[in-house]
């Protein structure tokens, strides 16, 4: 996350940071969201090599164990089928995740909201990403889970000329403005939308401009999570 702040902890609890084995060690690489005790969102490009994976629920600092953290080992990756690991710009950036085991519920841990099938939010509306990346195009990764505030973007001025153009497509949201954005390791993690009062899950973090993480007129792209609520429930049953 490029600009807002490190999060009060534990305050996005559905949160993840997903991590992959070298060696003996596991590392951060994406972020990803808590929707069912033994499910997770993410990004199909976060997941699109065959690696070891962990699910880490409940952290604030990835690099210290603080005692709030479950440990969750993945199962099974369910990528979606029209992914092309070739084109982010094609859409469909998203993938499931079953844990090994359920999540215990607790301050630390909780589900997700996801909207309502086919939701989509008004340019402005109130939205905030969170995740551990790059904190700085080119940067390092944060060690606390940090926040930035990332208004909605609409279809219409986000694919206008200068902006992202045809690379977007209605399957996806754009989020923030030039001084805010994600940045590498936010990659699927979640935006943060409050709807009525409730945070809820319109977004997967999938790009920004490869020129960096937060460019001017290429707002922070997301998978639109209400395009794929049918996907998701047929997959989770
Ligand atoms: C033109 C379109 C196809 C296109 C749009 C944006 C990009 N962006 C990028 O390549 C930048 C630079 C490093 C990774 N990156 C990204 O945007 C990667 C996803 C890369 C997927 C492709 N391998 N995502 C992130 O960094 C983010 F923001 F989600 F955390 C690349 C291509």
């Amino acid at each position: 996350v490029v600009g807002g702040e490190v999060a009060r902890p534990n305050s996005w609890p559905w949160q993840i940071s997903l991590q992959y084995k070298s060696g003996s060690y596991y590392y951060h690489t994406c972020g990803g969201t808590l929707i069912r005790r033994g499910w997770v969102m993410t990004a199909a490009h976060c997941v699109d090599s065959s690696r070891t994976w962990r699910v880490v629920l409940g952290d604030h600092d990835i690099n210290n164990n603080e005692g709030k953290e479950q440990y969750m080992s993945v199962s099974r990756v369910y990528i979606h089928p029209n992914w092309n690991s070739n084109s982010v710009a094609g859409g469909y950036d998203i993938a499931l995740l079953r844990l090994s085991s359920d999540a215990v519920l607790n301050n630390y841990v909780q589900l997700a909201n996801l909207p309502p099938s086919g939701q989509v939010l008004p340019h402005n509306h109130p939205c905030y990403i969170s995740g551990w990346g790059r904190t700085q195009t080119g940067g390092s990764l944060s060690a606390q889970l940090k926040q930035a505030y990332l208004p909605v973007v609409d279809h219409n001025t986000c694919t206008s000329n200068g902006w992202w153009g045809s690379t977007v497509k209605n399957t996806m949201v754009c989020a923030g403005g030039a001084s805010e954005s994600g940045c590498q390791g936010d990659s699927g993690g979640p935006l943060n939308c409050s709807v009525n009062g409730k945070w809820v899950v319109h977004g997967v973090t999938s790009f920004v401009s490869s020129l960096g993480c937060n460019t001017y007129k290429k707002p922070t792209v997301f998978t639109r999570a209400s395009a794929y609520i049918s996907w998701m429930n047929g997959i989770m049953g």
